[in-house]
């Protein structure tokens, strides 16, 4: 058996939450687009073998233009995603269908995943066929009706915010999507259309610092990062 690993790298989105007429992903962090530097993350790990980069359909342009000036050779497809994230992973999972044993789904907008967890998640993706970063919450978290009232206070010990890369055996991952086409099914990140299928996840403990950039006051944090934390030399 093959053991060929695929990653799909979205970027697709428009980052309204942002506030900026430039989408999140091409902004500059050290002279660097956002997305270049997503990028450079998995096309240096030995352990990846191709990338696929799901972009805007207006976009494809630059970000081939991208991948041939910062010598991204294990970007082997750029194409156009869809209306939802869940859209844009579907599309580039179907690129590598028949290509790749495992897969990785990462947000274009994560720069700082450190290679120890990336690893890390691949390492528990091989034992098991389901694994995804994440960090436990920080905050009490309250469950809210609409009218303001809290309805419960879930115990903060089994609460984990969730991150990407979320690695998976290709075929698992392939069939949770095809499944949740059938059903109409929207989720919010990959792990739930797996977790419906009944096929368990594990979650793999990563840092604070693999931010996905959302909105405005995530960019100083994001530059502080950049410069102190997660430099080119840094992993
Ligand atoms: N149709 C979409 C929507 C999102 N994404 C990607 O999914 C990742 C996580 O999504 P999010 O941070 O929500 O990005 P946006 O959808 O761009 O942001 P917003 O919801 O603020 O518009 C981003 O890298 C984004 O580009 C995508 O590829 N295709
Ligand atoms: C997949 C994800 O990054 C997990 O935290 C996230 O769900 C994607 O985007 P969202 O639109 O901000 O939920």
């Amino acid at each position: 058996m093959t053991d060929k690993l695929g990653v799909v790298i979205v970027a697709a989105g428009k980052g309204s939450r942002m506030r900026t007429k430039e989408s999140k992903q091409y902004l500059l962090l050290k002279h660097k687009p956002i997305i270049v530097h997503t990028l450079e993350r998995f096309q240096r790990l030995e352990a990846v073998d191709s990338i696929v980069l799901v972009t805007g359909a207006e976009d494809l342009e630059r970000c081939e233009g991208y991948v041939a000036e910062y010598g991204l050779s294990k970007v082997t497809h750029v194409i156009a995603g869809g209306q939802e994230r869940q859209d844009s992973v579907y599309r580039g999972l179907l690129e590598l269908s028949g290509s790749a044993d495992w897969v990785m789904v990462h947000d274009g907008v994560r720069p700082f995943t450190a290679e120890e967890h990336i690893l890390a998640c691949l390492g528990k993706m091989k034992e098991t066929g389901a694994a995804v970063l994440a960090v436990p919450v920080k905050d009490t978290i309250k469950v809210v009706n609409p009218a303001g009232t809290i309805e419960a206070t879930p115990d903060r010990r089994s609460l984990w915010a969730i991150q990407t890369p979320q690695a998976f055996r290709f075929s698992l991952l392939l069939q949770a999507y095809e499944q949740a086409a059938r059903d109409g099914f929207a989720g919010t990140d990959d792990a739930m259309l797996v977790e419906r299928l009944g096929v368990p996840v594990q979650v793999v403990e990563a840092d604070y610092y693999n931010i996905k950039i959302t909105t405005p006051e995530d960019m100083p944090w994001a530059e502080w990062i950049i410069s102190n934390i997660r430099g080119e030399s840094e992993t």
